[in-house]
């Protein structure tokens, strides 16, 4: 009898992101009766990319879905950055909107840092803003960069107390590797930060009892990268041509994550799939955000919204 490969346990962000988003509904339409407001959320996005257009459509829709409000203000390619930040004041002044976020890659003429910091902080429900990230770095309450929160919430369902584990994360954008750095060291793990300067980044992993992989390289981590029976948390959303050579030649792409997951999936303990993992807890929490910012600007405590 040859023995069976161990297969992880699936972490499923799908089946968890539907539990919080019912949360954040049934919390708004209770926000709503007592103090009559409903949370709003305006999404800005400046250009054609298909992949934003598509991401933008989601969250919209799951937006309207929880019963919140959910305005998209589709600007032209060539709209200047003046006439952007321009809207942003406005939406910043308005007091039916609680959560502002402008969708990146804006293009390349327009400087996406000082649009970002030019979203009220208080509205900032991507927490890009500095003064947001200054607060996560110290401590101090603020809106969290939805898809570290999201990987976070995983792991906390997953494995309860963090603190003492290992945590490599792959990655140091300021949307991602920086904000999960800071959210796990907050849980007391021992962190450490890899990126493309990294020497020996497989043995670097090996020593992970939990590896997020957010880097934009598709299955760049692969199987004996992972020491066993560690959480694997896979950020990347990577577009690679279909399968099928017929059906790669007219053009269809899948989506695969930057861990190679049939490998993976044989050594560790537990994983996210691409799709169905974190990619749908970040829409969750955006939600979640915008419904927290809603609550603050009328000084009203947010229920919590944890499982
Ligand atoms: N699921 C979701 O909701 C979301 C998914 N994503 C996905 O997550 C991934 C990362 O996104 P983002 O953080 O914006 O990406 P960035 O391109 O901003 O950052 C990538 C990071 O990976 C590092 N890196 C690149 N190549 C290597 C390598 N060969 N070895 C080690 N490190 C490397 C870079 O290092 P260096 O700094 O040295 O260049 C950089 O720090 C992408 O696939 C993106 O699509 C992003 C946001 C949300
Ligand atoms: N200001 C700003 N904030 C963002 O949060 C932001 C952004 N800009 N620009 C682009 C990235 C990417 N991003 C994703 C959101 C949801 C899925 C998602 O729902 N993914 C599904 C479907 C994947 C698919 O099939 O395409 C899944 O993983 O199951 C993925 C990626 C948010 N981003």
């Amino acid at each position: 009898m040859s023995a069976q490969p161990s297969r992880a346990t699936l972490i499923d962000g799908k089946a968890f992101s539907t539990g919080l988003v019912e949360r954040v509904a049934a919390a708004s339409a209770r926000l709503e009766a007592a103090h009559g407001v409903k949370p709003g959320l305006a999404v800005v996005i400046v250009g054609e990319d298909p992949a934003s257009q598509l991401y933008v459509r989601n969250k919209g829709e799951t937006t309207v879905r929880a019963g919140l409000r959910s305005d998209t203000h589709r600007l032209d390619a060539t709209t200047s950055q003046a006439d952007l930040l321009a809207l942003i004041a406005e939406l910043n002044a308005d007091a039916g909107i609680h959560g502002v976020l402008v969708q990146l890659p804006l293009p390349t003429h327009i400087d996406a840092s000082v649009v970002l910091d030019a979203i009220d902080p208080d509205k900032d429900v991507d927490g890009f803003h500095v003064v947001n990230a200054g607060r996560l770095a110290v401590g101090l309450p603020g809106l969290v960069p939805c898809t570290p929160l999201g990987c976070l919430m995983l792991l906390k369902d997953q494995l309860g107390d963090l603190s003492g584990l290992n945590a490599v994360i792959i990655g140091r954008s300021n949307i991602v590797g920086k904000p999960m750095a800071q959210l796990l060291l907050g849980e007391s793990c021992t962190v450490t930060i890899a990126h493309s300067r990294t020497r020996d980044l497989p043995a670097v992993c090996r020593a992970a009892d939990i590896l997020v992989a957010a880097v934009g390289r598709p299955e760049m981590v692969r199987g004996d990268w992972i020491k066993p029976g560690a959480t694997v948390i896979d950020v990347g959303i990577n577009r690679v041509p279909s399968l099928d050579p017929e059906k790669a030649a007219a053009g269809k792409t899948r989506v695969v994550g930057d861990v190679a997951f049939q490998e993976a999936v044989q050594v560790a303990g537990r994983i996210t799939p691409v799709p169905g993992g974190v990619g749908p807890m970040t829409i969750a929490c955006l939600l979640a955000n915008t419904y927290s910012a809603a609550c603050r600007s009328i000084g009203v405590t947010p229920e919590p919204l944890d499982a």
